[in-house]
This record gives structure tokens, sequence and C-alpha cells, in this order.
């Protein structure tokens, strides 16, 4: 199944339809482009809904089930307290809250994955590139660990509250809970909560979460968990976490 996939192209995995990823000269391209630098721009919150087709959410879903087998025991379950900045786990201010998931790390994917293919995309990077403006060219990271990662947040998990460091951060939407209240996206903006009860698996979300405060709220009840893969890329070719981020975030630093 993963050989197959490798030969697939990257217009046949995303909804080339609503998003024409490779038809950089069309004007539907360069419509898409201009609503998705004034939706992010403005709200901080960019949301491409239905962005991966059908058939390619349920293979990558696949392909996260089988990883969860084989990996069982060497999955990371991440349990935090932090502040509001999540590398600031070692105060006892009463603002600490906790956070926990479960991530599969970027070298626990496989090579041959959907997942990854999607990540090096040159036309969706080249699209992340005209939308964010900020740099001149986006580059996947090379983080061992962090470049792309999955996160599980099964019965009692959770992100609280809290900023990232980094200017935006990609998210494709893969499964939500199967409760719709829990598992939310949410953040604030001018003392407003916005919850995203909207969001869909199957699509990409763009946040700017260095300015805004954002968590994802408990799963409870759900008997299926929220699943999200976190696509990082950053605007030189050499960027990696440090050690002690690598720790805190994926329990190992290899
Ligand atoms: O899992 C999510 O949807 C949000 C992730 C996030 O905010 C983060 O990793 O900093
Ligand atoms: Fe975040």
């Amino acid at each position: 199944m993963f050989y197959r996939n490798s030969l697939r192209k990257i217009h046949t995995l995303i909804n080339h339809k609503l998003y024409p990823l490779n038809d950089h000269q069309s004007d539907k391209f360069n419509q898409l482009i201009t609503t998705s630098r004034e939706e992010f721009h403005s709200t901080g919150c960019l949301y491409l809904p239905n962005f991966l087709t059908q058939s390619t959410l349920s293979t990558i879903l696949h392909e996260i089930d089988s990883i969860v087998k084989d990996f069982s025991q060497n999955l990371f379950h991440s349990y935090v307290q932090h502040t509001d900045n999540l590398y600031n786990t070692s105060s006892n201010s009463p603002e600490m809250e906790s956070s926990s998931k479960t991530i599969i790390a970027y070298d626990q994917i496989p090579s041959n994955s959907l997942l990854r293919k999607i990540y090096s995309s040159n036309s969706l990077i080249h699209f992340l590139t005209q939308i964010i403006q900020i740099y001149p060219q986006l580059y996947p990271s090379c983080d061992k660990l962090g470049a792309l990662y999955v996160n599980i947040y099964r019965q009692a998990n959770r992100l609280s509250w809290h900023t990232d460091h980094s200017h935006f951060f990609i998210n494709l939407l893969l499964q939500q809970a199967s409760d719709p209240d829990e598992g939310i996206f949410e953040y604030k903006t001018d003392k407003k909560i916005i919850s995203r009860h909207d969001f869909q698996s199957g699509g990409l979300v763009m946040f700017n979460g260095r300015k805004y405060l954002h968590r994802v709220t408990k799963v409870c009840t759900s008997k299926s968990p929220r699943i999200n893969a976190i696509l990082t890329y950053d605007c030189t070719r050499e960027h990696q976490l440090s050690e002690y981020v690598l720790q805190k975030f994926f329990g190992r630093t290899t």
C-alpha cells in the first residue's frame, strides 16, 4: 500500500478542485491566495475545509493506525504542567495548567507515508509561502522528531492555554473527537474566546500561535480520539529544535 502511495502525485492527494495548488498561474489559484492571506492576516487563523480528499484522509488514518500498533509501547505519552508559555514548566505559579497527549514523532512516520509526501510537497510549500508572506521562502524542518508529528488526544487529554514560539503552525485535521463538544480548538482575540466547532477532519489550519492564546479542550467521553498532524516549516533550511525542547515535547532527543 505504501509503495503505490509514494507514486501518487500531490494534486491527487489534496482536493484539487477547491485548492488548485499546481495551477500557479490560474485565476482560481490567485484568488485563493488573496482570500487566504486576508483570512490569516486579519484573524490569525486560516481554515481550509476539505483540503484532503476522502481517500487521502482514510489512507492517512490507516497509516496512523498501523504506526500506533507497531510502536504501541514506544509512543510518547506527553504530560506537562506549564504556564501560557509551554516551555515554562518549572515555576510554581498558580497559573500552571496541565496538558497531555500522545505523540507520533517524525522518525516514527514511515518515509513512504502519504503524510510525509504531503509535508514535503513543493506545491504545498509554495502555496504556504505565498500566504505567510513574512519570509521569502519556507523550508521543511530538518528536525528528526519535530518536523512533522501527530497529536492524538484520547480521553482525559487536552492542550491548555498557551502561545507558541513560532509565528505560525500548519495543522492537518485528521479526526475530530467523536463527541462534537470535545477536543475543540479555541483561541482568544481581544478577550473573546473563539471556539472552532466548525473544524472538520480533512481540513488544513494555519494559525498564528505566537500572537493568540489557544488551546484544545479536554476529550472526556469520546470513544475515538482527536487526531491531527503538525507540519513544521521554517525560513531557513537548517531548522532544528533544541535538545531541551525535544526532551520536553518528545521525551527524548533522538
Ligand atoms: O493540536 C492542536 O490542534 C494544536 C497544537 C498546538 O497548539 C501546538 O502544538 O502548539
Ligand atoms: Fe500551540
